[in-house]
């Protein structure tokens, strides 16, 4: 009972709020970065966010499944998984998910993933998909985006997106992921996942195999995830190489909910 009226609260709050921002769309997809940044923001601090019991980490499996998404194993077992966010290995030196195992993504968004992931293992046998996010709930994006509050917000966008507009993880329309041999070990991207640097940009790549600051097999070994995921649909983000949409903002806000 007490699990939906609280949601019920977050998402009435979330509409008022996404009611003050510019209705316009702002597609986070290649070469569509840039118009976020003009976007007004509304800062929730630190001391506001405070977690509702029915988002508290342990519970989180459960209350992700409850929005109709689809755990990307049940389709596919064969990706490798390591939630960088259900433990302290990440940005934020902090465990937000919790004892989450499973990456969950809307149902089409799942399928297209694991066509990528067969497109891969058709031309390389040998490598696999390592999953490192999927949905990511708004409150996270949230605290993200708060706690890089010291960077202008024309920069932050190009690592977090503002949650004033959704993340497309947030509609769970995207995938953090990078590529692995048969036992999980990750291969060289030239740059670690969520790597601020601009090595880490796509959109830089050639400028860093030119200098040599990133070597034939690392720019490689990026071009190989993006073919599969680009014959199955998805985008790159210019400044990640480990981020992947699955269709625009425009498009994720017609068809489904943001996950609070
Ligand atoms: C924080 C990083 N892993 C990420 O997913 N960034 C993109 C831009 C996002 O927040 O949508
Ligand atoms: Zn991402």
């Amino acid at each position: 009972m007490t699990i939906f009226s609280k949601d019920t609260i977050f998402v009435l709050l979330l509409g008022v709020f996404a009611g003050c921002t510019s209705s316009s769309d702002d597609p986070v997809t290649t070469k569509e970065v840039s118009p976020e940044s003009e976007r007004k923001t509304e800062v929730i601090t630190l001391e506001e966010l405070e977690v509702p019991e029915s988002i508290q980490p342990d519970t989180l499996g459960i209350r992700l499944r409850s929005f109709g998404l689809t755990s990307v194993t049940e389709i596919d077992s064969t990706f490798f998984i390591d939630l960088k966010y259900a433990s302290t290995d990440n940005f934020l030196g902090e465990n937000i998910y919790g004892n989450l195992k499973e990456v969950f993504l809307q149902d089409t968004v799942a399928k297209m993933l694991s066509k990528a992931h067969a497109f891969l293992k058709e031309e390389h046998p040998d490598l696999r998909m390592l999953i490192y996010d999927g949905v990511r709930p708004l409150w996270v994006q949230q605290k993200m985006w708060n706690l890089l509050d010291s960077i202008p917000v024309s920069e932050r966008v190009k690592f977090v997106s503002n949650p004033a507009n959704g993340s497309l993880h947030n509609f769970a329309c995207a995938v953090d992921l990078t590529l692995c041999d048969k036992q999980g070990n990750p291969l060289d991207m030239g740059a670690g996942y969520d790597d601020m640097r601009k090595i880490a940009y796509p959109e830089l790549e050639s400028h860093f195999l030119e200098s040599g600051e990133l070597s034939k097999e690392q720019y490689q070994n990026r071009m190989i995830l993006r073919k599969s995921m680009r014959k199955a649909g998805f985008s790159q983000l210019p400044t990640e190489w480990w981020h992947y949409n699955a269709m625009n903002r425009n498009t994720a806000r017609g068809k489904f909910e943001i996950v609070p």
